[in-house]
């Protein structure tokens, strides 16, 4: 279980996030909500530790890993879909799957045969650069890239954006398949209401760098939440 305790984040002297918590468990999607610049991605880099917080706490499976490095939070299962997707143009897309490696012991440096049954067209494109796929097989790359390491903690950063609505399909059948296995907890950082209100166990609505509304998807009203994230 993933417990993010009252957590503050500053560039400089800007403040990105002013208190947040939030909890994450095995099987379910957490879904955080809210317009432009409101603080998700700032989030995710504090869970997964691309930027160090300024106060509060993040357990992991129990263990205080607030002050641990992102590489070391990865050895621990943490693995994430950064925003824009990140893909190496220049690397095949069997490298860019590989760039996982590091974090695995010799044993286990395989694809496993999961991401293929989870993402057939990957096979097929093995060979071709990272650069020269679609947005959307980018986006399947990029989160087939995360399960090499076989994580329990999965944090997508808007996993929709600029892609079309029939890999969008694709991509939410992935994410519900992944959390009904019950071994992974989901974090999923969305603008796209619909999307992200469909494949939510616990929805997390952000503005200004807090949390303004949160519960079990089921107990909100829907239009509440869609006001607070429309444009
Ligand atoms: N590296 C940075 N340096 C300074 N300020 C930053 C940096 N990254 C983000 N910010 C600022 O922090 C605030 C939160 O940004 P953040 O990227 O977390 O929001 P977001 O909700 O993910 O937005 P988006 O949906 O556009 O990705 C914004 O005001 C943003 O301008």
């Amino acid at each position: 279980m993933l417990r993010v305790e009252d957590v503050h984040l500053h560039y400089g002297a800007a403040i990105a996030l002013r208190g947040v918590s939030l909890e994450a468990c095995a099987g379910k999607v957490t879904c955080v909500l809210g317009r432009n610049g409101v603080g998700k991605t700032s989030l995710m880099r504090a869970i997964t530790g691309m930027h160090a917080v300024s106060s509060g706490k993040i357990m992991w499976e129990g263990e205080d890993i607030t002050n641990l490095s992102a590489y070391d939070r990865a050895r621990r299962g943490i693995a994430t879909v950064p925003q824009g997707r990140d893909i190496f143009p220049l690397l095949s897309v069997r490298e860019n799957l590989e760039t996982g490696f590091g974090l695995l012991k010799r044993r286990d440096r395989k694809i496993p045969d999961e991401v293929f049954e989870l993402f057939p067209v990957l096979e097929k494109m093995l060979d071709r650069r990272g650069g020269d796929l679609s947005g959307g097989q980018q986006q399947q790359l990029a989160i087939a890239r995360a399960l090499i390491i076989r994580p329990r903690l999965l944090v997508l950063d808007e996993p929709t954006e600029g892609i079309q609505p029939n890999i969008i399909k694709d991509i939410g059948s992935i994410i519900s398949m992944l959390r009904d296995r019950g071994d992974m907890a989901i974090v999923l950082v969305e603008q796209y209401f619909d999307f992200a209100f469909n494949l939510a166990d616990t929805v997390e609505v952000m503005d200004r760098g807090k949390i303004i509304l949160s519960g079990q998807v089921e107990e909100l009203d829907a239009e509440e939440v869609r006001a607070n994230i429309a444009i």
